[in-house]
């Protein structure tokens, strides 16, 4: 990772589109190397959010903020749901897309070491065609961390797996996301418990984000039997099936 991994305070924040407000004045506090969930229902604009943070859309109103008061352009990963690798290019040469775009010579050691990693040694000449929907994760996963982004923003990156695979992901994600700024969109309840340093629901009109409680101490993933864990999805659903 380059340089230290900042808090993201949102101030005032506010975006107009089309004519519509999709936030209006949002506060919130995202920790420092700390994995943030995100939660809300559909719609209400955490995709947006992302965006914003990610410098991919421009505040109508306010500013996202790092509070080492430099700016979040050019440290900021992304990883969304679809994996977004290109067919022809080599898992390897995937890893590394992000050298070649910016015409620096690729760190090829870098991407070997962290493919093995991932546990995807044996597979760096692969085409991403002829992988796994969870080893094409793992991949991007690569892919993000060969960036060494202090912020990773991450948009239900793990919704199209199955349920296994998910919760082999979190172990990895979790390890080697460790220390960086990160927020992961999720609608899964258990995800949200397993990987929350710290949870926010978005919601209400206007919409605000609201701190949940989390389900134990900052340790994650947190074992998918542990009690408070349980508790919490639970509580989590209850909230969801309300809103
Ligand atoms: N480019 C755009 N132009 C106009 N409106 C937009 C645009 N992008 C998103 N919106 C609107 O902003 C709102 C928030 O959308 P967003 O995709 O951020 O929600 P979300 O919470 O991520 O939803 P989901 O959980 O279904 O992915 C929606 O009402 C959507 O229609």
């Amino acid at each position: 990772m380059t340089g230290r991994a900042p808090a993201i305070t949102l101030r005032g924040l506010g975006l107009s589109m089309d004519g519509q407000w999709v936030f209006r004045n949002l506060e919130g506090l995202f920790p420092a190397g700390r994995l943030t969930v995100l939660l809300g229902g559909s719609g209400i604009g955490k995709t947006t959010l992302l965006r914003l943070m990610a410098g991919l859309l421009s505040p109508t109103t306010g500013e996202v903020a790092a509070d080492d008061g430099l700016p979040l352009t050019g440290r900021v990963g992304w990883m969304g749901q679809n994996d977004m690798l290109l067919p022809w290019a080599r898992v390897e040469d995937n890893v590394m897309l992000g050298s070649r775009l910016r015409g620096e010579a690729p760190d090829r050691a870098r991407a070997r070491g962290l493919l093995e990693q991932v546990g995807l040694a044996q597979s760096r000449a692969a085409l991403p065609a002829s992988l796994s929907g969870g080893m094409r994760q793992r991949v991007a996963l690569a892919r993000v961390l060969y960036e060494g982004r202090p912020v990773v923003l991450m948009d239900e990156p793990f919704s199209a797996l199955d349920s296994v695979t998910r919760l082999r992901m979190h172990e990895l994600a979790a390890r080697m996301l460790s220390g960086c700024t990160t927020i992961l969109i999720t609608h899964d309840p258990l995800e949200a418990c397993r990987m929350g340093q710290a949870l926010f629901m978005m919601g209400g009109d206007p919409v605000r984000l609201s701190a949940l409680p989390v389900p134990g101490d900052a340790a994650i993933p947190r074992a998918v039997d542990d009690p408070a864990l349980l508790a919490a999805q639970a509580d989590l659903w209850r909230r969801m099936m309300a809103a």
